[in-house]
């Protein structure tokens, strides 16, 4: 059931969180709260998204604020370290953001950068963390033949997988005959959050691996729908939240009857201010459970009048969508 607009717009709280780094090309992070009978939801699609996006997103944040949570079979989700872009040098400090994680998610293919850049940015990471698993994301900016090209090279430094290396299903199934030798998994991520059928993929065998986030989704109970009916492994990744959202990501890695990889929710540790005491990793791992948002946190942080004004507009826009899809 659809709660009302005023319900939501009374309760609407947007906050802008400063990055550690840039990450995806920006320096801070726009995310609104909604709050309902069970607690608080985040509300945080990219400023980039239209409305029909972003009422997916609403989806998720309307679940987690009315509706109980799902049982959870695991108090502590494993969660691995997220490495932006950087260059060599500022990886290290990256890096000890993040206690113990035992994997590193590294971000390549970033536009204006090579593939030297890339190499060069993932055997610092071997260099500095001999015993991690290092997975590597390009955010599907490659074309099948540079990801074979840039798999081959980094493969040399060891890798648990590549996630969505091109940007289509057919280049990512012809992407996984090429180097099925190598032994690389392939996980999409675009190919399932942003897709009108997320079930395409799996479908045309282009996957090993499905990453799955829970506001692009639009909730838990969709994105537990989902890996159940593809039968394949699932990493739960963060949408670079605040802790609110991240707790909920753990809600969903918690309720997943498997759960085999790491999943990429320690992203708290890339935001420098939070609206909870901050859901960062400790010894690898971050807990299930509801945050308390903090209200001195959410003061502190508002964003603008302006900003707030925008956001309102746009949660009015993504309620609009809701109700005319439940007609
Ligand atoms: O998976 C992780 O380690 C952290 C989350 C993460 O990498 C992302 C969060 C938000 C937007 C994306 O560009 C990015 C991703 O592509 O997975
Ligand atoms: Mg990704």
């Amino acid at each position: 059931m659809l709660p009302p607009i005023d319900a939501l717009l009374e309760s609407l709280h947007v906050v802008r969180l400063p990055l550690a780094t840039r990450f995806r090309g920006v320096t801070e992070r726009e995310a609104a709260l909604v709050r309902g009978p069970e607690g608080w939801g985040e509300w945080s699609p990219f400023l980039e998204y239209d409305a029909e996006e972003a009422a997916t997103w609403l989806e998720a944040a309307i679940e987690d604020a009315w509706t109980p949570r799902p049982a959870a079979r695991r108090e502590r989700i494993p969660v691995n370290a997220t490495l932006p872009a950087v260059a060599p040098g500022e990886v290290a400090a990256v890096l000890a953001r993040f206690d113990r994680c035992r994997t590193v998610k590294v971000k390549v293919a970033e536009r204006g950068q090579t593939l030297h850049d890339d190499v060069a940015r993932v055997r610092e990471v071997r260099t500095l963390l001999p015993d991690v698993r290092i997975r590597v994301d390009a955010n599907g900016g490659w074309n099948v033949d540079e990801a074979e090209t840039a798999i081959r090279a980094l493969e040399l430094l060891d890798l648990e997988y590549v996630e969505q290396p091109c940007a289509t299903v057919p280049e990512l199934a012809e992407l996984r005959g090429r180097i099925h030798r190598l032994g690389v998994p392939i996980a999409a991520d675009e190919s399932v959050r942003k897709a009108t059928d997320p079930m395409a993929v799996v479908a045309a065998g282009a996957a090993d691996v499905l990453v799955v986030k829970v506001q692009p989704l639009g909730g838990v109970r969709r994105a537990l729908a989902i890996v159940e009916a593809a039968g394949l492994p699932a990493v739960v990744s963060s949408a670079l939240d605040t802790s609110v959202g991240l707790s909920h990501g753990a809600a969903l890695a918690a309720a997943l009857p498997e759960l085999p990889y790491d999943c990429g929710l320690g992203t708290a540790a890339l935001l420098e201010a939070d609206v909870a005491a901050p859901l960062t990793p400790v010894d690898g791992s971050i807990p299930v459970g509801r945050v308390t948002v903090d209200e001195h946190r959410l003061a502190w942080h508002a964003a603008s009048e302006e900003r707030t004004a925008w956001w309102r507009e746009r949660l009015v826009a993504a309620h609009a969508v809701l109700e005319a899809a439940e007609r």
